[in-house]
């Protein structure tokens, strides 16, 4: 029997297998709106063929290489954490899974890293990877429905280094799986461990919402570094992060003393000094 299949008969959540897809989120997007009370939910693709990110952006995936997969929460209960919590907790989960393969780093808000000089990385680092802090090897997308919300995840699993983006790592350039091993094996292993994570620090943020910012920070590799935030409209604050206000924002120390909550931006790492 698989993990995930453990999984299931444990009843913590229906897994659906799509051959292909466009969107894992947009797919469960079209479910929720088929299914008003669906209940919590996997979907997961090996071949992805429209993946997105933030803002519009373009997750790319090598087909077969990659795991795209999305998770539906039908909702916190009154009392639980606030919503903004959600896309930080499943990049914990996230984290914390690969953590068995890779020293994986979460980078607020969104990015799975790992750190430019790991050991055994097949990939010399570049500028977008220098500006990250690291090698980027997945990324969460999460959004809000009507009935819930959706947590994507895009892990580059097998990809190699000739097909990956600026900046980007998958496990197996990382040297951090055997070279037979298959995708569907990684895959399984990999989600089982990422979703009974996620479900764990899911109830948490219903039973527990204050415990949050210390079990995020705690794999942030984000706070104690000098940074700079761009905001979505094109504004930059420069600080020190200090670490992370009620709702998840990022806390920046700037050079006069002053603090600032960032709630969403695109965030550089900055040399010292500069
Ligand atoms: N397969 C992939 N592996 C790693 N990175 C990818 C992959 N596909 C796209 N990307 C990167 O992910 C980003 C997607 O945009 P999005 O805004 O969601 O990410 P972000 O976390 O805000 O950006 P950044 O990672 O540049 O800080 C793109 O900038 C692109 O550089
Ligand atoms: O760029 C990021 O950091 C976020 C990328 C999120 C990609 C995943 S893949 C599964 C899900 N479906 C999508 O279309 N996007 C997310």
């Amino acid at each position: 029997m698989s993990f995930v299949q453990l999984l299931q008969t444990a009843a913590l959540v229906r897994v659906q297998y799509l051959e292909t897809c466009g969107s894992t989120n947009a797919e469960m997007q079209r479910l929720v709106a088929a299914t008003p009370q669906l209940a919590p939910l996997l979907l997961v693709t090996a071949a992805q063929t429209s993946g997105r990110g933030r803002q519009g952006r373009q997750w790319q995936e090598s087909p077969g290489n990659s795991l795209a997969t999305s998770y539906f929460l039908p909702s916190l209960p009154p009392g639980a954490a606030a919503p903004t919590w959600i896309p930080l907790l499943a990049g914990v989960a996230l984290v914390q899974a690969l953590q068995k393969w890779v020293p994986a780093q979460l980078k607020w808000p969104n990015d799975i890293l790992v750190p430019l000089h790991t050991a055994g990385v097949q990939r010399q680092p570049d500028d977008l990877a220098t500006q990250r802090g690291g090698f980027k090897l997945a990324g969460i997308l999460c959004e809000q429905t009507a009935s819930g919300y959706i947590i994507g995840a895009g892990i580059n699993l097998l990809t190699p280094v000739s097909q990956l983006p600026p900046g980007a790592i998958s496990l197996r350039s990382c040297g951090a799986t055997a070279p037979e091993q298959p995708l569907a094996a990684l895959a399984d292993h990999l989600l089982a461990l990422y979703v009974q994570r996620l479900q764990e620090l899911l109830a948490t943020a219903t039973r527990q919402p204050e415990r949050l910012p210390e079990i995020v920070a705690a794999q942030l590799a984000t706070l104690g570094q000098r940074v700079r935030a761009i905001m979505p409209d094109g504004a930059t604050v420069t600080g020190f992060a200090q670490g992370l206000g009620a709702y998840g924002e990022l806390i920046l120390q700037q050079s006069d003393g002053t603090t600032v909550a960032i709630a969403a931006a695109d965030i550089e790492h900055l040399r010292v000094g500069a």
